[in-house]
């Protein structure tokens, strides 16, 4: 049986800390939060974020989009929230409706207030892997924050992401490559008997496809390091991409459904709106 990673307990101690020094900077983070009210995952996610933006002491403003509205529509609300100084993030929950471009509204973020990192501003700094101040996106983030603090070092490690969305796959891929392991990207168009062989030589697997139990223990390698994205609902019940029970034994860390990358994500979230606040003052 494999070590846990724990996502919830961590996230837990970071938000508290986080609290604290939102506290004591004296500053008024506020965090703006566009969606999609009609789809069910972006409802509870950002009703998950908006509570634990209240705890840390960051406010949050609601802008909750028609199904019917334009990509022009959004790109006006996201150029006000720019335009307005009380801002100091914009989320910008995906999806919205469909006529609208997720990553051009992205790119529309001024990059000082992109806190969730998607626009190409800041995915450009982050594959350039530069210096300097700029937010990484959220879920990737909280992957590299959690296996940091059990110890684990990617240097020289083979690392397989399956997946390879603007949200996850691809800066997760630059986090690793930065980290120094060696990358592999998968995706729809992998073939099953490449992935196969993928994934029995991985040290580290990170997976968020969104298909539940669409990675079992006999596929990998003894002693992997498994990493759970993903998030669907079955039977009521939040489940992973991979077959915990079957994973778990094989692996040598592994991320749990709930409780594992999900937190990781709302804290990082979280940091990285008080990182831009404290920017934005040149603190
Ligand atoms: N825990 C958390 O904090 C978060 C969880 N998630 C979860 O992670 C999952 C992925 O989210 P997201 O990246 O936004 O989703 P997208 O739908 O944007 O991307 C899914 C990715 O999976 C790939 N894919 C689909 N089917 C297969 C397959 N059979 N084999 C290999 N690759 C495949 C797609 O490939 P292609 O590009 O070729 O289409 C695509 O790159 C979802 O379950 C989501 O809910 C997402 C963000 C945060
Ligand atoms: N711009 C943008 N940024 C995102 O970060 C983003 C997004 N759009 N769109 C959708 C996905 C999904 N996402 C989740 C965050 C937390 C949990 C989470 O905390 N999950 C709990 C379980 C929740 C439950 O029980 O249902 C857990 O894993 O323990 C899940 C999913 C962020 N996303």
């Amino acid at each position: 049986m494999g070590t846990i990673l724990d996502g919830k307990t961590l996230a837990k101690d970071l938000k508290a800390e986080l609290g604290k020094k939102v506290a004591d900077s004296g500053l008024h983070p506020k965090l703006a939060v566009v969606f999609d009210p009609e789809n069910d995952g972006s409802r509870l996610y950002v009703g998950m974020k908006q509570r634990a933006a209240a705890k840390v002491g960051i406010a949050t403003q609601d802008i909750a989009v028609p199904a019917d509205v334009t990509n022009e529509a959004v790109l006006k609300i996201v150029a006000d929230l720019n335009a307005d100084d009380s801002v100091t993030g914009i989320l910008v929950q995906a999806p919205l409706p469909a006529a609208v471009n997720d990553q051009e509204i992205f790119s529309a973020i001024a990059p000082a207030k992109d806190v969730d990192g998607l626009g190409a501003y800041n995915q450009g700094m982050l594959f350039g892997d530069q210096e300097g101040e700029y937010a990484v996106a959220a879920t990737p983030q909280g992957v590299m924050t959690l296996l940091d603090h059990y110890n684990i070092d990617l240097k020289g490690k083979k690392a397989l992401v399956i997946g390879r969305s603007q949200l996850f796959g691809r800066p997760m891929s630059a986090l690793l490559n930065n980290a120094d392991a060696t990358v592999t990207i998968a995706h729809r168009y992998t073939p099953a008997e490449m992935l196969a062989a993928e994934l029995k030589t991985a040290d580290v697997v990170v997976v968020g496809v969104g298909i539940p139990n669409f990675i079992t223990g006999d596929q990998i390698k003894d002693g992997a390091i498994l990493v759970d994205v993903g998030m669907n609902v079955v039977d009521g019940q939040a489940t992973g991409d991979i077959d915990y029970d079957s994973a778990a034994d094989k692996a040598s860390f592994i991320t749990p459904v709930p409780g594992g990358v999900g937190p990781m994500t709302i804290a990082t979230l979280l940091e990285s709106t008080f990182q831009a606040a404290l920017n934005q003052v040149g603190k």
